[in-house]
């Protein structure tokens, strides 16, 4: 099997198979991540994204296949060895918790890390993504706005320093300024070089200026795949339209 073997780098899936139950959602997944890149992952609702975002961070456990990250098989790790091996994890909805301080849910964040880390407390490049916590430090999660939330939840993941970072559509349901500032959050991870990103986001623009690398789901499989500045109009209308 060595001509399918991991490199060392970046995130590796191959062929997964995971699903909930019965029913079987993803089929033959194979997918890499590079370091240093961001890869947006496409389809229609109920295709199997965040069903492959959670099996990536370990919370579904797949039936076939293998995930790697950064040289090690983390196809059976629980999700806390996953978050220490350095994936954060955005889940869609912004998964905050509204009746804790801004303070206490970015705290949250450094709760799967090591002691090093939990005592030098949240670093100072989290407050410089995202000026707007650092006034709201001892505010409720749940009196921000949908858009302060949403960067709340990136904040919490990025806590922990990770070096691949997982968003679940973090431009849903937010207003235009902010996904124009979370768009520059993306834009600056990626400039740094310092972390990757794989992103659930439906927006061809996003695709095609952002990201590196692209992968359409089609019912749990993958149907296209390709450099962003390849994507066409033409593939979008055949995976993606309604
Ligand atoms: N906890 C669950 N138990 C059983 N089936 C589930 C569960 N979560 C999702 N599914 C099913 O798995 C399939 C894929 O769902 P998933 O949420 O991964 O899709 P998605 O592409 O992320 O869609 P969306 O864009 O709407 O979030 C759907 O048919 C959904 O009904």
């Amino acid at each position: 099997m060595s001509s399918t073997g991991t490199d060392g780098a970046g995130l590796e899936l191959k062929e997964l198979e995971a699903g909930y139950g019965e029913s079987m959602i993803l089929r033959d997944i194979s997918l890499r991540v590079k370091p240093g890149q961001v890869v947006c992952l496409m389809g229609r609702n109920g295709v199997g994204k965040t069903t492959l975002m959670k099996t990536v961070m370990g919370l579904i456990k797949p039936r076939r296949g293998s995930v790697h990250y950064a040289g090690r098989e983390l196809t059976a790790s629980p999700p806390d060895r996953r978050a220490k091996a350095g994936i954060g994890y955005v889940p869609q909805g912004r998964d905050i918790f509204p009746q804790l301080t801004v303070e206490e849910n970015l705290l949250l964040g450094l709760e799967s890390t090591d002691s090093r880390r939990r005592k030098a407390g949240i670093p100072e490049s989290v407050y410089e993504q995202f000026p707007v916590l650092k006034q709201m430090l001892q505010r409720k999660g749940g009196d921000l706005s949908g858009g302060q939330q949403q960067q709340l939840a990136i904040a919490r993941a990025l806590v922990s320093e990770p070096k691949l970072l997982l968003l679940d559509e973090p431009m849903e349901g937010i207003q235009p300024s902010i996904v124009m500032e979370i768009e520059r959050v993306i834009e600056r991870i990626k400039a740094s070089r310092s972390m990757a990103v794989l992103l659930v986001e439906q927006s061809l623009t996003f695709a095609t200026s952002i990201a590196n690398y692209y992968y359409v789901l089609d019912k749990g499989t993958i149907v296209a795949e390709g450099s962003s500045s390849a994507l066409s109009e033409e593939q979008v209308r055949k995976h993606l339209a309604v």
